[in-house]
């Protein structure tokens, strides 16, 4: 029988694992049709060494039996904003009293986060990141983006870096306060950028009206590109704009929010996909969508289309102030119309191509080489997450339940 133990002994060089009695096994690995009923699989060190039908395991070091339980992979959570202090709940009652969401309530975190000290900031994090993991989360990406001096986004890429498994530079986030917008521009593209780029993976710009506009957006994307760092756009959020279709143009990983997109935007990003190389993925924020009113991302459309699609969290105290992937799989399933199985693939193996972590040899912020995630088979990092229920579909069957009762992560047993 499963106990909740927590297991010391996991890492020990070339132990060998079994997991067994898995009444379902998404693995997101085509060798397997994705998924594998009645299954078992063997963990050795920090990777996945096997995956097949129970009957087949081979003998391991130590068995433990889930008794009937499905598995799946870890959540990638491949857009949260978690470098923050200060909470916006006045601006939450008054949006649900009918306000409308406005990205100028980005300059409230903003002050209170250039206020508050390195350890106020870091225990935030640590906290969200210990949230996410009871939650099933087992990668997460952070952004800078509340600091937005040289010094202060310098800070938050640096506490970031000791907690997440990427960190994008979003010092694009909103003109602060006082400061002219070409100035500023100028800064992000130039000094900021030159402080933040050893500590960061990626960069981002929110481009909409309120934010940045797309020239603003070129100038940052040019230099990023000119750099050969990855880039990413928050785009489309609050009303249609050239966020997509910049995206796609700059080779972007992936554009996120996408509650305005246009026929022509969906095509975009679908054949971005068509030629050899990557293309950009359409990440869709279901909670953000719920908590700012807006229109929820056209998910079926852009599956439909051949776009590759991610769920995330947006994990932020403004628009999204929740961790729960679950809550968001379980929205885009109830509200986005898409099946458990894509919305539970866009929210593990999407996040991971969203972050350039579906290879093998990814740098973490620490510069270590990583294993492949967002697949459970041989040679992937041995990131899963046990559900109390027998099949991922109580995902959605069963909404708000937490249903996740045991994570492991690199090939140790954290929940
Ligand atoms: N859209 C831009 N940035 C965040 C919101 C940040 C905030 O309101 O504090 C987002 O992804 O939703
Ligand atoms: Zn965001």
């Amino acid at each position: 029988m499963w106990d909740n133990q927590r297991h010391q002994d996991v890492n020990e060089p070339q132990e060998a694992v079994v997991i067994d009695g898995i009444s379902e096994l998404t693995t997101n690995d085509e060798a397997n049709g994705g998924r594998v009923a009645d299954a078992a699989l063997v963990v050795e060190g920090d990777r996945i060494a096997w995956v097949g039908p129970s009957r087949a395991a081979p003998p391991a070091d130590r068995r433990v039996d889930l008794a009937g339980r499905a598995v799946l992979p870890g959540w990638v959570d491949s857009h949260t904003h978690l470098v923050f202090a200060g909470d916006r709940t006045a601006e939450f009652e008054a949006r649900m009293a009918g306000e409308p969401y406005a990205a100028g309530g980005i300059n409230v975190t903003v002050q209170a986060t250039r206020a508050a000290s390195d350890a106020d900031l870091e225990g935030n994090i640590e906290r969200l990141v210990a949230e996410a993991r009871r939650g099933g989360t087992t990668t997460i990406e952070t952004k800078t983006g509340y600091g937005l001096t040289v010094t202060d986004e310098v800070r938050a890429a640096r506490l970031a870096g000791r907690h997440a498994d990427a960190v994008t530079f979003l010092g694009a986030h909103v003109v602060p306060a006082g400061a002219d917008p070409d100035e500023y521009v100028a800064l992000v593209a130039g000094p900021m950028l030159d402080a933040v780029a050893p500590l960061v993976t990626a960069v981002d710009v929110f481009c909409e009206v309120g934010a940045f506009d797309e020239a603003a957006t070129r100038r940052i994307l040019d230099v990023a590109r000119a750099r050969g760092m990855a880039r990413r756009l928050h785009g489309n959020q609050l009303g249609h704009g050239p966020g997509a279709q910049l995206a796609v143009e700059y080779g972007a990983l992936s554009v996120d929010h996408l509650g305005f997109l246009t026929d022509d935007d969906i095509a975009a990003l679908a054949s971005s996909w068509a030629g050899a190389g990557r293309g950009t993925v359409a990440t869709v924020l279901p909670a953000c969508d719920l908590s700012t009113r807006m229109p929820l991302a056209p998910a079926r459309r852009l599956l439909d289309a051949g776009a590759v699609v991610a769920i995330a969290s947006n994990c932020n105290p403004g628009t999204s102030f929740t961790t729960s992937m679950a809550f968001s799989v379980a929205t885009a399933v109830l509200q986005m119309g898409l099946t458990v199985q894509e919305a539970v693939r866009a929210a593990t193996l999407g996040g991971a191509i969203a972050l350039g972590m579906d290879e093998a040899g990814w740098l973490d912020p620490r510069g270590a080489a990583q294993p492949a995630v967002g697949v459970i088979g041989p040679g992937r990092r041995a990131d899963f997450q046990v559900l109390d229920a027998p099949s991922v579909t109580h995902l959605a069957y069963r909404p708000g339940v937490p249903l996740t009762s045991a994570v492991w992560r690199a090939g140790i047993r954290e929940v």
